[in-house]
């Protein structure tokens, strides 16, 4: 019997039953990537410093502008349904955060209204700097964590910048307390390479469920496990050496694309 045309175009078994709406040509993209643990991220990261002399400023600020980038191609701001097309960017205490920070000043100078909470400020130059040039830029910083009907009204989307590869154990206050009130809300999350709280490598079953991944470098092994709607890769700095080293069988972005969609 033949196929009918509408499902032969089908009929490609995707092995990457995370992303089950992959087309064709995405998938054997996103099949080549290579998913990587805990260390081996942190491995790489520090070679990027160490073995390339990159500046952690020039990577966050790569970092950064693909997330506000993919967040722009994930929720045009002209799509958005609350205006002033306001969101909530919420940044942890280590470099997930400053991405955080980076992203916002993007955001806002694409056209988004965007308000930070930053509860737990590392006493370093860097992030100082970043902070100063959000406070410049006219963004928002919050002294708490709205109440989960106020984001619901107010914002478009939340940034989740609060933890990324370095993330382990238990989840300390005081972002225990916001992470469980972003389960509750229905805005939808975008997060930074790891949804916070979820183990870099076998994610967290009862965890945040992110709408938007953006993947820097390389996913990690936990981005398996994610199930929102749009996955992104990020960090357009990889040299080819690095790739090489680590097989991470990148694959081409698109022209001068600072994001790669992955499903
Ligand atoms: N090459 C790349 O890909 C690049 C990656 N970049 C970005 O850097 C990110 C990694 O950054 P990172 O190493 O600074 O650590 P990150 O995950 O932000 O958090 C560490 C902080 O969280 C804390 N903390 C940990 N566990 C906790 C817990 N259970 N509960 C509470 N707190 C906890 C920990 O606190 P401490 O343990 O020190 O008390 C520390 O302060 C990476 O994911 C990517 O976004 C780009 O900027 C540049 C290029
Ligand atoms: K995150």
């Amino acid at each position: 019997a033949t196929v009918p045309a509408r499902r032969a175009a089908h009929t490609h078994v995707c092995e990457h039953t995370y992303t089950p709406r992959l087309t064709r040509q995405a998938c054997s993209m996103a099949q080549s990537v290579r998913y990587l643990g805990q260390e081996e991220a942190q491995r790489i990261d520090e070679e990027l410093s160490s073995e390339y002399s990159f500046s952690v400023d020039q990577l966050m600020e790569l970092a950064g502008l693909s997330c506000a980038t993919a967040v722009t191609k994930a929720y045009p701001v002209q799509s958005l349904l609350k205006l002033p097309p306001r969101v909530l960017v919420i940044c942890g205490p280590g470099n997930n955060g400053g991405d955080g920070l980076v992203c916002a000043r993007h955001l806002k100078l694409f056209g988004y209204e965007p308000a930070v909470l930053y509860p737990k400020r590392p006493n370093k130059q860097l992030f100082q700097n970043l902070t100063t040039q959000c406070e410049k830029m006219e963004i928002s910083f919050l002294s708490e964590m709205p109440e989960t009907d106020e984001v619901d009204e107010v914002y478009n989307v939340v940034i989740d910048a609060i933890f990324g590869f370095s993330f382990k154990g238990a989840v300390r206050e005081p972002f225990a307390t916001i992470l469980s009130s972003l389960k509750k809300i229905s805005v939808p999350i975008a997060s930074i390479d790891i949804p916070s709280g979820w183990g870099v490598e076998n994610g967290a079953s009862d965890g945040i469920q992110p709408d938007l991944l953006v993947s820097l470098t390389a996913p990690k092994k936990s981005a398996s496990h994610f199930q929102g709607r749009y996955h992104y890769l990020g960090g357009r700095f990889v040299l080819p050496a690095l790739d090489r080293k680590y097989g991470l069988n990148l694959p081409q972005y698109p022209g001068t694309e600072c994001v790669l969609r992955l499903n």
